[in-house]
């Protein structure tokens, strides 16, 4: 995910005024090779230098990584968190009293630009910093400031959703050479598809079911998947699918 938020912001700031550090040696190598961003082997080193410290480790690390930090984050910092599940309030008690953090669930779509973040507000967090961040956050696709009551539900939509987007896209192309297509044109027709359907969703502003209406015709072919889909159960799975992620993120900030 941070290499996905990092390439995001590459394109807004120049990479003299970006660090990343890593445990991983290989990993700060690959992205100094790939985007010229300073490095750090030791985080404390990198809060040293950096206002805005944006954590992407797990959520089961990130209470580790906070505690190792105690000495060198103060309130001149501003803190974004996209750690699943961790909650501001115990970011809050996490981190020194009084330093400002931002959580916020992003998603991999970030590395073209193509994201969709939700961001959340902590209680010391001042105007300018809320702003910093939501630019930093639109850089890098859409951002949105919900109420933290949302989170859990937007990490299992936004957050996961383009796993189950991808498996869909995989569904839709094994299901096309099935029926002989071949898997380059299956994967292109598939793409397109997916594309050029949510862009008519955004575009007219329709319920999906209006342009669902419009594909539909009286006893056709369409009518006829969309029974057997219903009779699988995909919209009660997806129902189900974001029941369990929206319950595990919580789980995650209870870890
Ligand atoms: N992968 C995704 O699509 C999304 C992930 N997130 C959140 O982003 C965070 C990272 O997730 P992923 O990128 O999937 O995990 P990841 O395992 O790919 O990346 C975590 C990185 O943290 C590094 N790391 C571990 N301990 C460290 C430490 N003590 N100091 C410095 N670096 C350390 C690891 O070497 C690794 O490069 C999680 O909190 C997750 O909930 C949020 C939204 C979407
Ligand atoms: O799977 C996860 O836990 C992370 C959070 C949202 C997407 N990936």
């Amino acid at each position: 995910m941070a290499e996905a938020l990092l390439r995001g912001l590459c394109k807004i700031l120049p990479p003299e005024r970006l660090a990343v550090s890593d445990l991983s040696q290989e990993r700060l190598e690959y992205l100094k090779n790939e985007l010229s961003v300073n490095i750090y082997k030791d985080n404390e080193a990198l809060c040293r230098e950096c206002q805005i410290l944006l954590l992407a480790v797990k959520p089961q690390v990130l209470p580790k990584v906070l505690a190792s930090l105690e000495n060198v984050i103060h309130k001149d910092h501003l803190i974004i968190s996209v750690a699943a599940g961790i909650s501001l309030q115990k970011l809050e008690a996490l981190l020194p009293e009084g330093v400002a953090v931002v959580r916020v669930m992003p998603n991999t779509p970030a590395l073209i630009g193509k994201g969709a973040s939700a961001l959340s507000r902590g209680t010391a967090v001042k105007d300018e910093e809320l702003e910093a961040a939501l630019i930093l956050m639109k850089a890098v696709g859409t951002a949105e400031l919900v109420p933290e009551s949302y989170m859990d539900a937007v990490t299992a939509l936004s957050g996961s959703g383009p796993a189950y987007v991808y498996l869909f896209i995989e569904a839709l192309i094994d299901g096309a050479v099935r029926e002989g297509l071949p898997r380059d044109l299956a994967r292109n027709l598939a793409l397109q598809t997916v594309i050029g359907s949510a862009e008519m969703v955004l575009h007219s502003g329709n319920h999906p079911a209006v342009e669902r209406d419009k594909v539909t015709s009286p006893g056709g072919t369409t009518i006829a998947a969309i029974e057997a889909l219903e009779q699988k159960g995909m919209r009660s799975a997806l129902f189900e699918a974001l029941h369990v992620a929206a319950k595990r993120a919580r789980q995650l900030g209870e870890s």
